[in-house]
């Protein structure tokens, strides 16, 4: 059965052994799983055919940006590993998203592309600091947009943008957002969050969770939890 949930959990561990450990608390049913730089740099694409052979559907999250060349190539190495979707960085520019996006094209892959716009752990502050002036929303826009006329599936971004970038580019192009907080979670790291309920509310397709749910005491009871405020929203 294809899955409808929106929530793509994010395994965020230093070992395949935790990350597997979490996911065989998971259902496959009702989340989909993310692996990304800490636990592939450290397990390789092992972990990719340990989840999937778990029946998940794999987020791949190694925020590709280089030479389109390289990038294209990395985009297809992904894809031919079955993931279900993987990101590149959309300051990366025009032609290297293209040269991806044809990648997958030419070699029939279904694998969804997304752009990284702007990251979540960004305010303005840190926009200026390496030297752009406009505000997070109004650079999302920006880059949203070159996204989209790139060709790519959507982007990630944060929930705060997502009722702009619904109209902007559409509701069937993707929106998915990091920086989920459930009103008792901490924002730890994370500058743009939105709750839950919110962030659906706003237009995000697909809510990425990580330690609210994996560093819970009981991870099935934090992800029963968003379940029914979203249900409920
Ligand atoms: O591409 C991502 O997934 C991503 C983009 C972004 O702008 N912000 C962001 O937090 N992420 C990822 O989303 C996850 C968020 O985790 P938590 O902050 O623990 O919920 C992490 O795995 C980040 O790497």
């Amino acid at each position: 059965m294809p899955i409808t949930s929106p929530l793509i959990i994010a395994l965020d561990y230093a070992s395949l052994d935790a990350a597997l450990c979490m996911a065989d608390r998971l259902d496959p049913q009702r989340c989909r799983l993310k692996v990304g730089k800490e636990l592939f740099t450290r397990s390789g694409p092992e972990v990719l055919d340990a989840l999937h052979g778990r029946g998940f559907e794999v987020f791949l999250d190694l925020k590709f940006h280089d030479i389109p060349n390289t990038v294209a190539g990395a985009v297809e190495a992904a894809a031919q590993q079955g993931v279900w979707m993987v990101n590149v960085h959309a300051g990366g520019g025009r032609r290297m998203m293209e040269a991806a996006r044809e990648r997958l094209e030419a070699g029939g892959l279904d694998t969804r592309l997304i752009a990284v716009t702007v990251l979540t752990s960004m305010a303005a502050a840190d926009l200026a600091e390496v030297g752009i002036t406009a505000s997070p929303a109004e650079h999302v826009e920006r880059l949203a947009q070159l996204t989209r006329d790139s060709g790519l599936h959507g982007v990630v971004c944060s929930a705060q943008e997502a009722e702009r970038l619904r109209t902007l580019c559409g509701d069937a192009f993707l929106k998915v957002t990091p920086g989920i907080r459930p009103a008792s979670a901490a924002a730890g790291d994370q500058r743009r969050v939105m709750t839950p309920a919110a962030a659906l509310a706003a237009g995000s397709t697909h809510l990425v969770v990580g330690r609210p749910v994996t560093q819970a005491e009981e991870p099935m009871q934090a992800l029963a939890a968003i379940e029914a405020e979203l249900a409920g929203s």
